[in-house]
């Protein structure tokens, strides 16, 4: 595990500790339960989104909602996720990923929520997920899929965070960044597989990452490529090795308008 990964997951980990004292698992699990009884919370199909967008000939773009990270500093100041929301969703975004880590990221749950309720589309609570209260927490707050980073995990965590999720009907992303990783991965059932450019350790960004990996990738996983998606001819050059789906963050979050910026990179 890289130096800030381990940081993170040791905020993580007294984060969750913390978080139980103040709202018990059992009423967590309620909570999340209740949400998957009510119409305007149930989950919106993360990945079924992605697909139909797919289907149609465009790129599925997850499309991030962040205000800083441990490698950028500040991406976006005043930050505003409902109007980023909409911006993105009338932009033919087909999921939103927002970054609800707080330390590390000036991230927080009320711009999920925020966020999915400016919209119709599915959201992504980007977090570093080490323990099932979080999950929980994630379908409370009304996520619709959570990411799983497989550097952070054990097999057998791995395995047991993606019952519960699927147990909730949340999506799950499992992202990776090497071989290994991707190995690792290939033993959850969720077909949604993010390869992230970066690297968490010297936090280098290069598209080669996803490109070297791809011929890893079975048929009945949809390739997601994270990180470093900046230019026109950086959408291209996967496209041409036939990959559709996209998480783009930093490209939005320094534009204007970052729905427009989508429509502009993906035009
Ligand atoms: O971005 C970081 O500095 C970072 C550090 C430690 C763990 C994760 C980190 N980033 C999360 C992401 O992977 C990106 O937010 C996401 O893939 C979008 O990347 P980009 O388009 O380059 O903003």
């Amino acid at each position: 595990m890289s130096d800030i990964l381990d940081k993170i997951v040791d905020t993580k980990k007294i984060e969750v500790v913390a978080d139980t004292k103040k709202i018990s698992l059992a009423e967590q699990r309620q909570r999340a339960e209740e949400n998957n009884r009510n119409p305007l919370f149930k989950p919106r199909g993360f990945i079924q989104s992605i697909e139909s967008t797919i289907a149609t000939g465009k790129a599925g773009v997850i499309a991030e909602i962040k205000k800083a990270s441990p490698s950028k500093g500040i991406l976006r100041d005043p930050f505003h996720p409902a109007e980023i929301a909409q911006s993105y969703e009338n932009h033919g975004a087909a999921c939103l990923s927002v970054l609800t880590d707080q330390q590390y990221f000036q991230g927080a749950n009320a711009y999920l929520q925020a966020a999915r309720a400016a919209c119709q589309i599915p959201v992504l609570r980007k977090d570093f997920t080490i323990d099932p209260y979080q999950i929980y927490e994630a379908r409370a707050i009304g996520a619709d899929a959570i990411l799983l980073i497989v550097a952070c995990l054990e097999l057998n965590q791995m395995k047991e965070l993606e019952a519960c999720a699927h147990e909730l009907g949340l999506d799950v992303l499992v992202e990776v960044h090497n071989a290994p990783e991707l190995e690792k991965a290939l033993h959850l059932n969720t077909p949604l597989l993010g390869i992230n450019n970066r690297n968490l350790k010297t936090f280098e960004v290069t598209l080669q990452t996803t490109l070297s990996l791809l011929l890893m990738v079975p048929d009945n996983k949809r390739l997601v490529t994270e990180s470093g998606i900046m230019t026109q001819a950086d959408v291209q050059l996967m496209r041409d090795h036939q990959i559709n789906a996209f998480l783009v963050g930093e490209a939005f979050m320094r534009a204007n308008d970052p729905g427009l910026a989508l429509k502009t990179l993906f035009s």
